[in-house]
Protein backbone atom coordinates (compact mmCIF):
# COMPACT_ATOMS: atom_id res chain seq x y z
CA UNK A 1 0.00 0.00 0.00
CA UNK A 2 1.49 3.51 -0.96
CA UNK A 3 -0.52 5.06 1.84
CA UNK A 4 -2.00 4.26 4.84
CA UNK A 5 -3.29 6.75 7.56
CA UNK A 6 -4.67 5.42 10.57
CA UNK A 7 -6.59 7.05 13.31
CA UNK A 8 -5.45 10.63 12.71
CA UNK A 9 -6.14 13.29 15.02
CA UNK A 10 -5.09 16.86 14.39
CA UNK A 11 -6.40 19.73 16.87
CA UNK A 12 -5.82 23.40 17.04
CA UNK A 13 -5.42 25.87 20.12
CA UNK A 14 -7.83 28.37 19.11
CA UNK A 15 -8.89 31.74 21.33
CA UNK A 16 -12.03 29.77 22.09
CA UNK A 17 -9.91 26.50 23.47
CA UNK A 18 -9.17 23.42 21.46
CA UNK A 19 -10.48 22.55 18.31
CA UNK A 20 -10.32 18.64 17.15
CA UNK A 21 -10.13 19.35 13.25
CA UNK A 22 -9.25 15.35 12.90
CA UNK A 23 -10.86 13.25 14.88
CA UNK A 24 -9.74 9.60 13.81
CA UNK A 25 -9.36 9.56 10.13
CA UNK A 26 -8.72 6.27 8.55
CA UNK A 27 -7.90 6.15 4.52
CA UNK A 28 -5.65 4.02 2.27
CA UNK A 29 -4.60 4.54 -1.42
CA UNK A 30 -2.24 2.30 -3.46
CA UNK A 31 -0.02 3.52 -6.31
CA UNK A 32 -1.94 3.73 -9.52
CA UNK A 33 -5.07 5.16 -7.89
CA UNK A 34 -7.01 8.63 -7.17
CA UNK A 35 -9.01 9.56 -4.85
CA UNK A 36 -11.24 12.89 -4.39
CA UNK A 37 -11.84 14.17 -0.83
CA UNK A 38 -14.73 15.90 -0.78
CA UNK A 39 -16.52 17.72 2.61
CA UNK A 40 -17.61 21.53 3.66
CA UNK A 41 -15.44 24.04 4.15
CA UNK A 42 -13.45 24.12 7.32
CA UNK A 43 -13.81 20.26 7.38
CA UNK A 44 -10.45 19.65 7.83
CA UNK A 45 -9.43 18.64 3.72
CA UNK A 46 -6.50 21.13 3.87
CA UNK A 47 -5.03 20.17 7.01
CA UNK A 48 -5.02 16.06 5.95
CA UNK A 49 -3.31 17.09 2.95
CA UNK A 50 -0.27 19.06 5.25
CA UNK A 51 -0.28 15.73 7.27
CA UNK A 52 0.07 13.85 4.92
CA UNK A 53 2.45 16.18 3.55
CA UNK A 54 4.44 16.27 5.97
CA UNK A 55 4.06 19.70 6.40
CA UNK A 56 2.51 19.56 9.57
CA UNK A 57 2.84 16.87 12.62
CA UNK A 58 -0.45 15.20 13.84
CA UNK A 59 -1.38 14.89 17.36
CA UNK A 60 -2.12 11.05 17.33
CA UNK A 61 -2.74 8.25 14.65
CA UNK A 62 -0.46 7.33 11.91
CA UNK A 63 0.80 7.88 8.67
CA UNK A 64 2.70 5.45 6.46
CA UNK A 65 4.17 6.47 3.22
CA UNK A 66 5.71 4.14 1.02
CA UNK A 67 6.41 1.71 3.71
CA UNK A 68 7.93 5.17 6.34
CA UNK A 69 5.70 6.03 9.17
CA UNK A 70 6.43 9.73 8.95
CA UNK A 71 6.95 10.01 12.73
CA UNK A 72 10.24 8.07 12.69
CA UNK A 73 11.26 11.29 10.24
CA UNK A 74 13.09 14.23 11.95
CA UNK A 75 13.22 17.65 10.06
CA UNK A 76 15.65 16.57 7.55
CA UNK A 77 14.02 13.46 6.81
CA UNK A 78 10.57 15.15 6.20
CA UNK A 79 11.82 17.25 4.00
CA UNK A 80 13.08 14.74 2.06
CA UNK A 81 9.87 12.97 1.35
CA UNK A 82 8.71 16.28 0.43
CA UNK A 83 11.38 17.04 -2.02
CA UNK A 84 11.16 13.05 -3.72
CA UNK A 85 7.90 10.81 -2.50
CA UNK A 86 5.15 13.69 -2.46
CA UNK A 87 4.37 16.15 -4.95
CA UNK A 88 1.77 18.41 -3.83
CA UNK A 89 -0.37 21.24 -6.09
CA UNK A 90 -2.16 23.71 -4.76
CA UNK A 91 -4.94 25.98 -5.63
CA UNK A 92 -2.16 28.79 -6.27
CA UNK A 93 0.28 27.93 -8.78
CA UNK A 94 3.20 29.57 -6.65
CA UNK A 95 5.26 29.72 -9.68
CA UNK A 96 8.30 31.46 -9.43
CA UNK A 97 8.09 35.02 -11.25
CA UNK A 98 12.05 35.44 -12.17
CA UNK A 99 12.29 31.80 -13.73
CA UNK A 100 11.23 31.34 -17.44
CA UNK A 101 8.41 28.67 -17.32
CA UNK A 102 11.44 25.68 -18.69
CA UNK A 103 13.52 26.35 -15.70
CA UNK A 104 9.90 26.70 -13.19
CA UNK A 105 8.92 22.90 -14.66
CA UNK A 106 12.53 21.81 -14.14
CA UNK A 107 12.37 23.56 -10.43
CA UNK A 108 11.83 20.34 -8.11
CA UNK A 109 12.91 18.09 -9.87
CA UNK A 110 16.55 19.85 -9.88
CA UNK A 111 16.07 20.49 -6.10
CA UNK A 112 15.39 16.52 -5.73
CA UNK A 113 18.51 15.92 -7.49
CA UNK A 114 16.15 14.14 -10.42
CA UNK A 115 15.58 16.46 -13.49
CA UNK A 116 15.12 14.63 -16.35
CA UNK A 117 15.41 16.76 -19.43
CA UNK A 118 13.66 14.06 -21.49
CA UNK A 119 10.77 13.92 -18.59
CA UNK A 120 10.40 17.29 -18.68
CA UNK A 121 9.86 17.98 -22.16
CA UNK A 122 7.66 15.27 -22.53
CA UNK A 123 5.37 17.42 -19.62
CA UNK A 124 5.50 20.06 -21.57
CA UNK A 125 4.58 18.91 -24.67
CA UNK A 126 1.65 16.83 -22.74
CA UNK A 127 0.65 19.72 -21.11
CA UNK A 128 0.56 21.82 -24.41
CA UNK A 129 3.23 24.07 -23.09
CA UNK A 130 5.93 23.68 -25.50
CA UNK A 131 5.57 26.98 -27.52
CA UNK A 132 5.63 28.92 -23.96
CA UNK A 133 8.91 27.68 -22.49
CA UNK A 134 10.99 30.52 -22.84
CA UNK A 135 8.19 32.96 -21.39
CA UNK A 136 7.77 34.07 -17.98
CA UNK A 137 4.71 33.46 -15.43
CA UNK A 138 3.16 36.40 -15.87
CA UNK A 139 2.85 36.04 -19.74
CA UNK A 140 0.81 32.95 -19.28
CA UNK A 141 -3.37 32.48 -19.28
CA UNK A 142 -4.30 31.17 -15.34
CA UNK A 143 -5.09 28.07 -17.31
CA UNK A 144 -1.64 27.81 -18.64
CA UNK A 145 0.02 28.53 -14.95
CA UNK A 146 -1.46 26.10 -13.26
CA UNK A 147 -0.34 23.08 -15.98
CA UNK A 148 3.05 24.82 -15.37
CA UNK A 149 2.76 23.94 -11.45
CA UNK A 150 1.07 20.58 -12.29
CA UNK A 151 4.06 19.89 -14.88
CA UNK A 152 6.40 21.25 -11.94
CA UNK A 153 5.14 18.93 -9.27
CA UNK A 154 5.35 15.43 -11.83
CA UNK A 155 8.55 16.48 -12.65
CA UNK A 156 10.52 14.20 -10.33
CA UNK A 157 7.93 11.45 -10.60
CA UNK A 158 6.43 11.49 -7.15
CA UNK A 159 4.78 8.14 -5.90
CA UNK A 160 2.37 10.52 -4.32
CA UNK A 161 0.34 13.41 -5.81
CA UNK A 162 -1.81 15.63 -3.15
CA UNK A 163 -3.32 17.76 -4.76
CA UNK A 164 -5.68 20.50 -2.78
CA UNK A 165 -8.23 22.17 -5.13
CA UNK A 166 -6.16 22.29 -7.90
CA UNK A 167 -8.70 23.44 -10.71
CA UNK A 168 -10.26 25.79 -7.89
CA UNK A 169 -9.46 29.03 -9.88
CA UNK A 170 -9.88 28.06 -13.11
CA UNK A 171 -13.33 28.61 -14.86
CA UNK A 172 -15.32 25.05 -15.19
CA UNK A 173 -14.13 24.07 -18.91
CA UNK A 174 -10.49 24.86 -18.17
CA UNK A 175 -10.55 23.10 -15.01
CA UNK A 176 -12.36 19.96 -16.34
CA UNK A 177 -9.06 20.01 -18.97
CA UNK A 178 -6.56 20.63 -16.71
CA UNK A 179 -7.60 17.61 -14.50
CA UNK A 180 -8.19 15.37 -17.61
CA UNK A 181 -4.08 15.95 -18.18
CA UNK A 182 -3.09 15.38 -14.77
CA UNK A 183 -4.98 12.43 -14.29
CA UNK A 184 -3.15 11.21 -17.84
CA UNK A 185 0.20 12.00 -16.57
CA UNK A 186 -0.42 10.88 -12.95
CA UNK A 187 -1.93 7.16 -14.85
CA UNK A 188 1.73 7.39 -16.66
CA UNK A 189 3.69 7.76 -14.06
CA UNK A 190 1.82 4.82 -11.60
CA UNK A 191 1.62 7.77 -8.74
CA UNK A 192 -1.31 7.68 -6.10
CA UNK A 193 -3.44 10.80 -6.27
CA UNK A 194 -5.51 12.66 -3.58
CA UNK A 195 -6.86 15.49 -4.41
CA UNK A 196 -9.23 17.65 -2.60
CA UNK A 197 -12.18 19.00 -4.51
CA UNK A 198 -15.34 20.85 -3.81
CA UNK A 199 -16.48 19.56 -7.51
CA UNK A 200 -19.04 16.95 -7.50
CA UNK A 201 -18.25 16.47 -11.40
CA UNK A 202 -14.39 16.50 -11.01
CA UNK A 203 -14.72 14.12 -7.96
CA UNK A 204 -16.68 11.93 -10.22
CA UNK A 205 -13.54 11.79 -12.48
CA UNK A 206 -11.62 9.77 -9.83
CA UNK A 207 -11.57 6.35 -8.80
CA UNK A 208 -12.70 6.56 -5.51
CA UNK A 209 -14.12 9.16 -3.10
CA UNK A 210 -14.50 10.06 0.64
CA UNK A 211 -16.30 12.62 2.36
CA UNK A 212 -14.94 14.53 5.04
CA UNK A 213 -17.38 15.50 7.93
CA UNK A 214 -17.27 16.28 11.69
CA UNK A 215 -13.04 15.21 11.76
CA UNK A 216 -13.95 11.71 10.27
CA UNK A 217 -14.10 10.36 7.22
CA UNK A 218 -18.09 10.12 6.41
CA UNK A 219 -17.98 6.85 3.74
CA UNK A 220 -17.74 6.61 0.28
CA UNK A 221 -20.06 8.66 -1.50
CA UNK A 222 -21.91 6.54 -4.13
N1 LIG B 1 -3.24 26.81 12.04
C1 LIG B 1 -4.50 26.78 12.46
N2 LIG B 1 -4.82 27.19 13.71
C2 LIG B 1 -6.09 27.15 14.15
N3 LIG B 1 -7.14 26.71 13.42
C3 LIG B 1 -6.89 26.29 12.16
C4 LIG B 1 -5.56 26.31 11.62
N4 LIG B 1 -5.61 25.83 10.35
C5 LIG B 1 -6.91 25.54 10.11
N5 LIG B 1 -7.67 25.80 11.20
C6 LIG B 1 -9.12 25.57 11.32
O1 LIG B 1 -9.35 24.18 11.14
C7 LIG B 1 -10.51 23.98 10.35
C8 LIG B 1 -10.18 23.14 9.14
O2 LIG B 1 -9.37 23.90 8.24
P1 LIG B 1 -8.95 23.31 6.83
O3 LIG B 1 -8.27 24.41 6.08
O4 LIG B 1 -8.22 22.04 7.01
O5 LIG B 1 -10.38 23.00 6.19
P2 LIG B 1 -10.81 22.69 4.68
O6 LIG B 1 -11.77 21.56 4.74
O7 LIG B 1 -9.59 22.50 3.83
O8 LIG B 1 -11.56 24.02 4.29
P3 LIG B 1 -11.74 24.76 2.87
O9 LIG B 1 -12.56 23.83 2.02
O10 LIG B 1 -12.46 26.01 3.21
O11 LIG B 1 -10.35 24.99 2.31
C9 LIG B 1 -11.07 25.35 10.04
O12 LIG B 1 -12.08 25.62 10.99
C10 LIG B 1 -9.90 26.27 10.23
O13 LIG B 1 -10.32 27.54 10.66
Amino acid sequence: MLLTVTDLRKTYATADGPFDVLRGVDLTLDAGETLALTGESGSGKSTLLHLIGGLDAPDGGRIVLDGTDLATLDDTGRAAVRRGTVGVVFQQFNLIPSLKIADNIAFQARLAGRYDAAWCQTLADRMGLVSQLNKYPEQLSGGQQQRVAIARTLAPRPKLVLADEPTGNLDEATAANVLALMLELVADTGAGLLMVTHSDRLAGQMQHRLHLALGQIAGPVA
